[in-house]
């Protein structure tokens, strides 16, 4: 096994009596794309700012290729930083910008120039070079941001929300391009987001956070598809979650079940390998690509289905009685690693 690019042994912070951390365990690979994924005050931050040093632990470690840092200062680990605010010099031109950090590191001119444009390059703006941050889209910040955080060549490059101010289809875009640069680069990343589909289209792994502990890690469709906890199930996607009684109405089991809106079909007959229910739909939801119904079912359990906006006319209207199915093998049991039904495992 090579070694890991950071392992965190026993981590934790506490800030007064807050817990933000409380015990995280974890290896990321080199070169992996690794987010954090959690709500707002699940200590996501609070983690990045450990691996980067900008915060010290109250116990446990911080491994660095295999070299322990949990008390190094943050300019003697080879960690670099893209915040979400970009944090650019607004009276420096971008590519004066993007050469800061090694004129500080005393790397002679022509060297810096030379990279700062190679990193320009790698962004895909150099272009730009001259301008002042100010003359700028909030996109193209973003990716100055970026290439002077990988002018410096770092092992580890961790990045708090880094599309957290762009407007939707661009933070779309920047996600694709994000990551095609990552894997240029070769670079290990470490990604905090509170935005779900952004970690499952990015990553090669993700760690859930909640309340300063991890729930689950594991690559988008383990955490997708095998959920290791109700939270997770919740969290990640929109989950139909049943317990105990309403379980053994809905799929036949005593378990925890999470069963997602779109395995969900409108369907008259119920074949040999699927469960079915009926029920009264209370509530449609038009969403462009995608129409979202609730469905109560006669067992008095609220059931969310998607299904795509593909036929001319709307699949149901409220109040319409309406009959579902879905496939036995993708209603799961949270936390195990099998489906509820028994034969056919899923992949
Ligand atoms: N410097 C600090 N002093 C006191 N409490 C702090 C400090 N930094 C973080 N906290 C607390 O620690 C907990 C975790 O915060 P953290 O910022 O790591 O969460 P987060 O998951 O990154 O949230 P967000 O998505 O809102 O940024 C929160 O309860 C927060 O209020």
């Amino acid at each position: 096994m090579p070694e890991p690019s950071i392992t965190l042994r026993g981590l934790r912070k506490t800030f007064d009596r807050t817990e933000a951390v409380r015990g995280v365990d974890l290896d990321i690979a080199d070169g992996e794309f690794f987010s954090l994924l959690g709500p707002s005050g699940s200590g996501k931050t609070t983690v990045l700012r450990l691996i980067a040093g900008f915060e010290l632990p109250t116990s446990g470690q911080i491994l660095l290729d295999g070299k322990d840092v949990s008390r190094t200062a943050p300019f003697d680990r080879d960690v670099n930083t893209v915040f979400q605010d970009y944090a650019l010099f607004p009276h420096m031109s971008v590519l004066a910008n993007v050469e800061y950090g090694l004129k500080v590191k005393g790397v002679r001119k022509a060297e810096r120039i030379q990279r700062a444009e190679q990193a320009l390059e790698t962004v895909r703006l150099p272009q730009v070079a001259s301008r002042k941050p100010a003359q700028l889209s909030g996109g193209q910040r973003q990716r100055i941001a970026l290439a002077r955080a990988l002018v410096n060549r770092p092992k580890v490059l961790l990045l708090d929300e880094p599309l957290g101010a762009l407007d939707l289809k661009l933070r779309q875009e920047m996600q694709i391009e994000l990551k095609k640069i990552q894997r240029e680069v070769g670079i290990t990343f470490v990604f905090v987001t509170h935005d779900q589909e952004e970690a499952l289209t990015m990553s090669d792994r993700i760690a859930v956070l909640a309340d300063g502990r991890i729930e689950q890690v594991g690559t988008p469709v383990q955490v997708y598809e095998r959920p290791a906890t109700d939270f997770v199930a919740g969290f990640v996607g929109t989950a139909n979650l049943t317990t105990g009684a309403d379980s053994v109405a809905v799929h036949g089991v005593d378990a925890t079940v999470s069963l997602r809106p779109e395995r969900i079909q409108i369907s008259s007959t119920v074949a040999a390998d699927e469960r079915g229910a009926s029920g009264v739909v209370t509530d449609v939801a038009y969403v462009g690509s995608q129409i979202r119904l609730v469905v109560r079912l006669d067992s008095g359990i609220d059931m969310i289905v998607v299904t795509p906006n593909t036929a001319a006319r709307q699949p149901a209207a409220t109040g319409d009685q309406i009959r579902l199915a879905w496939k036995a093998e993708h209603a799961l049991r949270v936390g195990a690693t099998e489906s509820v039904s028994t034969e056919g495992e899923e992949k």
